[in-house]
């Protein structure tokens, strides 16, 4: 199913936004219009829209298709009308999903910016409203070429360390794609080089349950450009490792890396991180610049989100004689659920931190990373 046409979750004009619906996927391909910030918040907390990356670009861009109708439409009053909407609306978008640092960070820059242009004397709503609308547009271009570069730096990193370079598998986590992404992906950046390169003989993916980030939407990417792959359960992974010396690397993303290398990653990303311990494989976590949270310098401090029970006991994506895609209920009613989103993979079982700056790894005999020093 190879193709010259990228993937895309997210179609963008100015005064347009559109978000491919990853609940449906991979069955049907759906794209859903994002008219206003309400709109990009349902879509990030519902997880039609998901991956880090993507979380804080649709918000952006939800918030400069908002603003961008309202000044058309005349609604701006005054410089100081459109400041409290915007403002307001970076706080609203935060409270989307608590975990992934990008949203934070951009609703951080929006802020600091806007407030920089009153500052200086911006004298109509437009002189808000336009840079916003153009600092989200940017994160569309500045997203793919950070990807681009995590990919180079990665595949670089792993041909380098590994023992034989002859001889690549790799297994990677929920989706870092050009699903969670503007395009090319993180981790699944990392893949994509890897086999354009030709040194990479297969990759793994695990289901993710319950989401079904991997079946659903790593293994809909790998198939659609021709990678060669296989599927996993989560519980597979340490037999894997084990019966086949060719996975010298399990590559993940992140949704939060503290000042220590400490990382947020989807739920299962820690048992992983300890079963390439045990095997001595390398642990690779792959995210751009944009991921990693200075102000926490341990992941004791980052927010876990936790989500509903329901997409614990049901499984999305089933696919019915009628062709349609459905949830199904699979666990037996009246029993309790905890479903944590994500967990933290202590820094002293990552091998290297993979950004589009190049790699992070601990000097001899830390074991704790020093990002504030890599970033500076
Ligand atoms: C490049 S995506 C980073 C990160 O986001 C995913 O979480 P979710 O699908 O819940 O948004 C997953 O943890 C990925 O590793």
């Amino acid at each position: 199913m190879s193709s010259a046409r990228t993937l895309e979750a997210i179609q963008y004009t100015r005064g347009n936004l559109r978000i491919l619906n990853q609940l449906a996927l991979p069955h049907e391909t759906i794209f859903e219009p994002v008219l206003n910030v309400q709109d990009g918040h349902a879509a990030i907390k519902t997880m039609k829209t998901r991956g880090a990356p993507a979380i804080a670009i649709v918000a952006a861009l939800s918030l400069a298709v908002d603003a961008h109708a309202r000044l058309e439409k005349n609604e701006f009053k005054s410089v100081d009308e459109a400041k409290d909407f915007l403002l307001s609306s970076l706080e609203y978008l935060k409270t989307s999903r608590p975990t992934a640092v990008n949203l934070f960070d951009t609703a951080g820059k929006f802020a600091t910016l806007i407030n920089k242009l009153v500052q200086n004397g911006a004298q109509e709503p437009k002189d808000l409203v336009m840079p916003i609308v153009e600092a989200a547009e940017q994160m569309l271009v500045d997203d793919v070429q950070d990807n681009k570069n995590i990919g180079k730096h990665g595949a670089e990193y792993i041909v380098n360390h590994v023992r034989d370079k002859s001889n690549i598998s790799v297994l990677t986590h929920c989706n870092t794609g050009s699903l969670a992404t503007a395009g090319w992906g993180t981790a699944l950046g990392i893949v994509r080089d890897l086999h354009r390169n030709d040194q990479l003989k297969h990759a793994f993916c695990t289901e993710t349950r319950p989401y079904n980030q991997g079946s659903r939407l790593t293994a809909y990417e790998l198939v659609y450009e021709s990678i060669p792959s296989t599927l996993i359960c989560d519980s597979m992974a340490s037999a894997l490792l084990r019966l086949n010396p060719s996975v010298q690397a399990i590559i993940v993303g992140a949704d939060r890396v503290a000042a220590n290398g400490d990382t947020a990653n989807k739920i299962g990303t820690y048992q992983l991180a300890i079963t390439a311990k045990h095997h001595g494989i390398l642990f690779i976590v792959a995210a751009p610049s944009t991921s990693i949270d200075l102000s926490m310098q341990s992941g004791k401090e980052i927010v876990i989100e936790e989500r509903p029970a329901n997409e614990l006991v049901t499984t999305t994506g089933v696919l019915l004689d009628n062709n349609q895609s459905t949830t199904v209920r699979t666990a037996a009613q009246g029993i309790n659920v905890w479903n944590p989103s994500f967990d933290v993979t202590p820094c002293e079982l990552i091998s290297a931190i993979v950004t589009e700056k190049g790699v992070a790894v601990k000097q001899p005999g830390q074991t704790e990373f020093d990002l504030k020093a890599f970033l500076s």
